[in-house]
């Protein structure tokens, strides 16, 4: 594994903003940290580059330990961990390609060198016809595909991602999701991605882990969080339940991508000789699979035989009862 945390806590002002948080993060992996605002997500990332010293527990960086880094050790763990922002971090009186060539620059790359590199990256990102604009003649998705080419300039092994996306309208935020899988694809870079937007983890991620004050609620692959949300989760997704749901009993399906087009619903309706009414349901795209689930409402002398009959091929499903 790339980046080991253990039992990281982070106070300010005695206050623990990150509290005993623990996981790892592969190589190669699109890991995605998802929360509401203030949760800590930011703050985690700053601790993961060094950024911010920890209070107490441990993160260890493709070997490197943290806690015990010199000034000198930080230089270099920033080499491998590079980081995009929300704003972008531009230097506004720079053109694109001076922005690019800027970190190589700072650690005393040869000037012909760093403009070559700058340029194919900017080619890289899709930005050719752009070298010499600069950031305020630049459109948003623009302006992060700079920066992208910037934090590509040292060949980090890691990229933290930080709302990204955030600024950006939804097609440009596809546009630059798209460009950052590409970029793990293509050059194996280990992907961190923070954001309060649940469409950015399903659209990118392999793995999240969901925070809430400062804490892990929920740690999974996105799929199985998405199969089986947890109470977290759903908080994200907005879904109330209870609110939207008809009183009486009603059973959650969940479709995995095994089962996404299999006629399930009318075969049990027959098979059964049972009648249920549809109440909700959506697809999603997770990644490229499409993943849905489907709430029916039903008569409850059939729970039990519609639960045997789901489990016994192999379908997920939780009821939910509405009493109010
Ligand atoms: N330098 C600091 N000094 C004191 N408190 C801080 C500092 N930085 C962050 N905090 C506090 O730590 C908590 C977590 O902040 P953080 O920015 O990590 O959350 P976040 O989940 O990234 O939220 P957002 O998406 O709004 O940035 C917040 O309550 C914030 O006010």
């Amino acid at each position: 594994m790339l980046i080991q945390i253990r039992s990281l806590r982070k106070n300010y002002d005695q206050q623990a903003v990150i509290d005993d948080v623990s996981f790892d993060i592969m190589k190669g992996e699109i890991f995605g940290i998802v929360g509401k605002s203030g949760v800590g997500k930011s703050t985690l990332l700053r601790c993961i580059n060094g950024l911010e010293p920890i209070t107490s527990g441990d993160i260890v960086v493709d070997n490197f330990r943290l806690a015990s880094l010199d000034s000198d050790g930080i230089r270099n763990l920033r080499r491998k961990v590079s980081m995009i922002f929300q704003n972008f971090n531009l230097l506004n009186q720079k053109t694109a390609l001076e922005n690019v060539m800027l970190p190589m620059e700072v650690w005393g790359m040869e000037k012909h060198s760093s403009k070559e590199k700058a340029m194919s990256l900017l080619d890289l990102v899709g930005l050719k016809e752009k070298y010499h604009s600069r950031p305020k003649s630049l459109s948003g998705g623009e302006k992060q595909r700079v920066a992208i080419a910037r934090a590509l300039a040292l060949d980090p092994e890691i990229l933290l991602c930080d709302e990204a996306t955030s600024a950006l309208d939804p097609k440009t935020t596809k546009e630059i999701l798209s460009l950052l899988k590409e970029i793990n694809k293509s050059l194996g870079l280990t992907l961190v991605v923070v954001t309060h937007q649940m469409e950015v983890i399903k659209e990118i991620c392999q793995r999240v882990c969901v925070m809430e004050s400062g804490k892990v609620s929920a740690l999974g692959k996105v799929e199985d969080l998405f199969l089986n949300p947890e109470v977290s989760l759903k908080k994200l997704l907005g879904e109330e339940d209870l609110e939207i749901l008809p009183k009486g009993t009603n059973l959650r399906i969940f479709f995995t991508k095994e089962f996404s087009d299999e006629a399930i619903i009318t075969n049990m309706s027959r098979d059964l000789a049972i009648n249920f009414s549809i109440v909700w349901g959506k697809l999603e795209n997770f990644n490229g699979s499409v993943l849905g689930s489907l709430v029916l409402h039903i008569h409850p002398e059939d729970e039990h035989r519609i639960r045997e009959y789901l489990t016994q091929r192999g379908l997920k499903w939780e009821v939910i009862k509405n009493e109010s």
